[in-house]
């Protein structure tokens, strides 16, 4: 039997995005939980008010959006209020993703599902899935990435730093791609990984 449902997490700018991509032009259909997180967090969503009321107006855009660098700026230098965050939005997300999952089922009841959830170790979720596929790089390449996305620096180094290290990401999970070089390279790995889910 092969592999049909899969858990993909990594830290944040390591490829997740990238290996998503791959993983749908293989023919999985991938659930992800950061789109999820922006459709649930859209102006009147029950979770957009929540988040509303935890955190104050200041986080709102003047459409009344949410602003993401904004609210990041606040959940990632303090813990506490990460945690009121995930607390508020990871039920909304986990049940979003189930309705997806069964969704898709029954209409594909062999379909392969791969489902990205970027703090999918840290939410201790890997139990959900057959196997968990984490993409790592190094933290010097997480930090340029982020840089040329506009991040100040200690900005970048702060979101890195709430999330956990690569390592013990990579511990927990029973594949590391490792995204530190070319996209050629990466692609190369991708074959290789998924021949092998064919063959499990
Ligand atoms: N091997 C690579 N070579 C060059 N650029 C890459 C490579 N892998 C990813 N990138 C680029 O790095 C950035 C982050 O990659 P990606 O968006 O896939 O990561 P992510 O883990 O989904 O990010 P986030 O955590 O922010 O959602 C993107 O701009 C992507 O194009």
């Amino acid at each position: 039997m092969s592999i049909s449902y899969l858990g993909l997490t990594g830290g944040i700018a390591a490829g997740k995005s990238t290996i998503s991509e791959l993983l749908r032009r293989a023919g999985w259909f991938v659930i992800d939980c950061d789109a999820i997180a922006r459709e649930l967090t859209a102006p009147g969503e029950q979770t957009w008010q929540k988040l509303v009321d935890a955190f104050g107006g200041g986080i709102l855009n003047e459409d009344q959006s949410i602003d993401r660098k904004k609210l990041g700026s606040i959940v990632f230098g303090c813990s506490q209020s990460r945690k009121t965050l995930n607390e508020l939005t990871h039920p909304a997300i986990l049940e979003r993703w189930h309705k997806e999952v069964i969704h898709f089922r029954v209409r594909n009841p062999n379909g392969k599902i791969a489902v990205s959830v970027p703090l999918l170790h840290e939410a201790a979720l890997e139990g959900e899935f057959e196997r968990v596929l984490c993409v790592g790089c190094s933290y010097a390449t997480q930090l340029r990435r982020l840089l040329a996305r506009g991040l100040e620096r200690e900005e970048a180094e702060a979101r890195i730093d709430s999330q956990w290290p690569t390592a013990r990401k990579a511990e927990r999970s029973d594949v590391l791609l490792w995204n530190d070089g070319s996209l050629e390279l990466l692609e190369q790995q991708f074959s290789h990984f998924a021949l092998a889910c064919e063959a499990s």
